[in-house]
């Protein structure tokens, strides 16, 4: 379990202190507008920023005291497609997630675990990618190349718990810093995501755009803004964050005739 203790980060990009925890089995969004830290937020959960203030915790131990190799197997940081994946099978993308967290392959002697090819078919089931294993990443749409690289991270991560060659079998957390999708693409990702983080008793931390999916499929949202978080949201309030995201609507020379009225 990931834990922030009045976690800060000071300087730019910066993150105001808070407290929370992510639960496993649960798949929490972050909203906000442009530079409000989601970005930041995200990486201080993956270990690319030290916080300046307070701790990050894994387990109960900060995240930077753990071996790379055992947060290898714990978090994954998942960002849009870069270019130099763009030949990669989709399949072989997916397992290189396994490889990657498995330290112990080489000294086995093995080239790799024997559970590789069900994970992979885990992983590719869960983000609905069966039909495309056999393509390259860049032959894909953004919305499935999107999701090629998520499934990578669930192999990495939760798709073989008993897997011989990694150290532990705890939950996994998913990181995920995207591009933006449409509408009814980020809607259907978010359900595939919350499906599988019931299945694999996996935290997924999501930073995402359309504000109203978000409350619809996530379990909790936090709603960023000038590097704090403002709010801790249920989809029981969901009406608090569309009084925040939507604009008050422009008045019309009626509205203003009628305000003006004495
Ligand atoms: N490497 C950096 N150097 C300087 N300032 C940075 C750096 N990275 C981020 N910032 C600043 O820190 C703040 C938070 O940025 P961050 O990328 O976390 O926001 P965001 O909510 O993810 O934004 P977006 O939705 O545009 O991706 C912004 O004001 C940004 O300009």
């Amino acid at each position: 379990m990931l834990s922030l203790f009045n976690t800060a980060l000071e300087g730019t990009p910066c993150l105001m202190p808070f407290n929370d925890r992510l639960v496993p089995g649960e798949l929490l969004g972050i909203c906000g507008p442009h530079g409000a830290g989601k970005s930041t937020l995200i990486g201080l959960l993956a270990g690319l920023y030290r916080p300046t203030r307070g701790s990050i915790c894994l387990d109960g131990q900060p995240l930077h005291c753990w071996p790379s190799s055992y947060r290898a197997q714990r978090i994954s940081h998942v960002v849009a497609p870069p270019q130099s994946l763009a030949d990669w099978r989709v399949r072989d993308l997916v397992g290189l997630g396994l490889l990657e967290s498995c330290s112990r392959v080489t000294q086995h002697g093995a080239s790799s675990p024997p559970c590789l090819p069900l994970a992979v078919e885990t992983a590719l089931n869960a983000l609905d990618l069966q039909a495309m294993g056999d393509q390259r990443l860049g032959e894909l749409d953004p919305e499935n190349a999107q999701r090629a690289m998520i499934a990578r991270s669930l192999c990495q991560v939760a798709a073989a718990p008993h897997c011989p060659f990694r150290q532990r079998r705890d939950n996994g957390i998913l990181l995920l810093d995207l591009e933006p999708l449409a509408a009814e693409q980020e809607q259907r990702l978010l359900a595939d995501l919350r499906t599988a983080s019931r299945r694999h008793r996996l935290c997924i931390v999501a930073v995402i755009s359309q504000c109203d999916a978000s409350l619809a499929c996530c379990d909790r949202v936090w709603w960023m803004d000038a590097g704090a978080r403002c709010t801790n949201l249920t989809p029981a309030v969901r009406h608090v964050l569309k009084v925040q995201v939507i604009p008050p609507e422009p008045q019309t020379p009626h509205h203003k005739a009628t305000n003006t009225t004495p």
